[in-house]
């Protein structure tokens, strides 16, 4: 009898990606947010696809004794003890390029739609209350946009912004190379306290979490926003609730939270609170891209061929 790898799908891949498994492997699927599904799916299965909905902890791979890969279709590593499954001979890849355009799309999305107050403006009509004196908004060309980690996301925000008129600054200290064209490092403060837009681009690490907090955000403009498309838990969620109800600032857009899924939140219930529930990676193309690289480097490290010769 033939037996194939298992390949488990514990988060929703795109249907292009799971074409690109092909018949080699058995594929299986478990809601990865389902602890106990979850532990007794992984005990059987050659690998693992995630992305950023399933925690992947010492747990997880301690009950996965056949584990050789784990595909993060996406880019933060976060949700995955890497160390740990490096410790257990597990290979962990990610997809750091796919959904970066997806990714930064939606934190401009976000500083548009806060700067003409979008959200609360379309809540208030379907109300029916038609109120624009309510509703003025302000312009973003001539202000400064503070990128807060000028890697892939927070590069590309920069350029787009620019696009918009604004003036670009940037604060990041492990930054190789060169700075973009026009683009200015600065402190953290010295970012903090220049900026009218503050976006946040940094993986979630001992380093980052809680990076902006009460200090961080006394040190903002009270008019300014602040947009977080990286992660939850790198800004204080408290201090930000009481800088926006106290107006320190004047505003949040926030993509990502500390606990996900969230639907309740104080943060939630406030109209100067732009909030979206992690979707900036979540488009077809995004999804396709970061669902085929980690499907074919599954495939590459179950059977050890290469990978374009299995994915169509
Ligand atoms: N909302 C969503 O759907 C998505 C969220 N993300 C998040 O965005 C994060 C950033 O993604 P990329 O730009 O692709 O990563 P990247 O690795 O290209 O860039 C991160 C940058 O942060 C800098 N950095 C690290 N620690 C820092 C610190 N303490 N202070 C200032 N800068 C620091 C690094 O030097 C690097 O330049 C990911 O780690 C992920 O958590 C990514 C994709 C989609
Ligand atoms: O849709 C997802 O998997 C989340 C994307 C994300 O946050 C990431 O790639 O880091």
């Amino acid at each position: 009898m033939n037996i194939r790898p298992i390949v488990l799908v514990a988060d929703p891949l795109s249907p292009v990606a799971l074409a690109a498994l092909g018949s080699d492997v058995e594929v299986r699927h478990c809601d990865g947010t389902d602890r106990p599904a979850l532990l007794a799916a992984v005990e059987r299965a050659d690998a693992l696809l995630v992305r950023s909905a399933t925690r992947v902890d010492a747990e997880v791979l301690d009950a996965a004794s056949r584990l050789k890969f784990i595909g993060r279709a996406g880019v933060g590593l976060d949700n995955v003890d890497v160390p740990y499954a490096t410790l257990r001979g597990v290979a962990v890849v990610n997809a750091p390029a796919a959904n970066v355009v997806s990714a930064a799309e939606m934190t401009c999305a976000l500083i548009l739609a806060s700067a003409r107050r979008l959200l609360p403006a379309a809540t208030a009509l379907r109300r029916g209350r038609w109120e624009r004196p309510r509703f003025t908004g302000v312009e973003l060309s001539g202000k400064t946009l503070g990128v807060i980690g000028l890697g892939r996301i927070g590069t590309l925000v920069a350029e787009r912004m620019a696009a918009f008129g604004m003036d670009i600054v940037a604060h990041d200290p492990h930054r190789e190379g060169g700075c973009p064209d026009g683009v200015k490092l600065l402190s953290l403060q010295e970012l903090l306290h220049r900026a009218d837009v503050v976006t946040v681009h940094l993986p979630k690490n001992a380093e980052t979490i809680g990076l902006i907090g009460r200090a961080e955000l006394a040190a903002m403009k009270p008019t300014a926003v602040l947009v977080n498309v990286a992660r939850g838990g790198i800004v204080d969620e408290r201090a930000l609730h009481a800088a926006l109800v106290s107006g320190q600032i004047s505003g949040a857009a926030l993509d990502v939270f500390d606990r996900e899924p969230c639907t309740e939140s104080p943060l939630l219930e406030l109209d100067n609170v732009t909030p979206t529930p992690h979707l900036g990676a979540s488009t077809s193309e995004a999804q396709d891209r970061a669902g085929v690289t980690v499907v074919e480097a599954a495939l590459q490290a179950l059977f050890d061929r290469p990978a374009d010769s299995l994915v169509a």
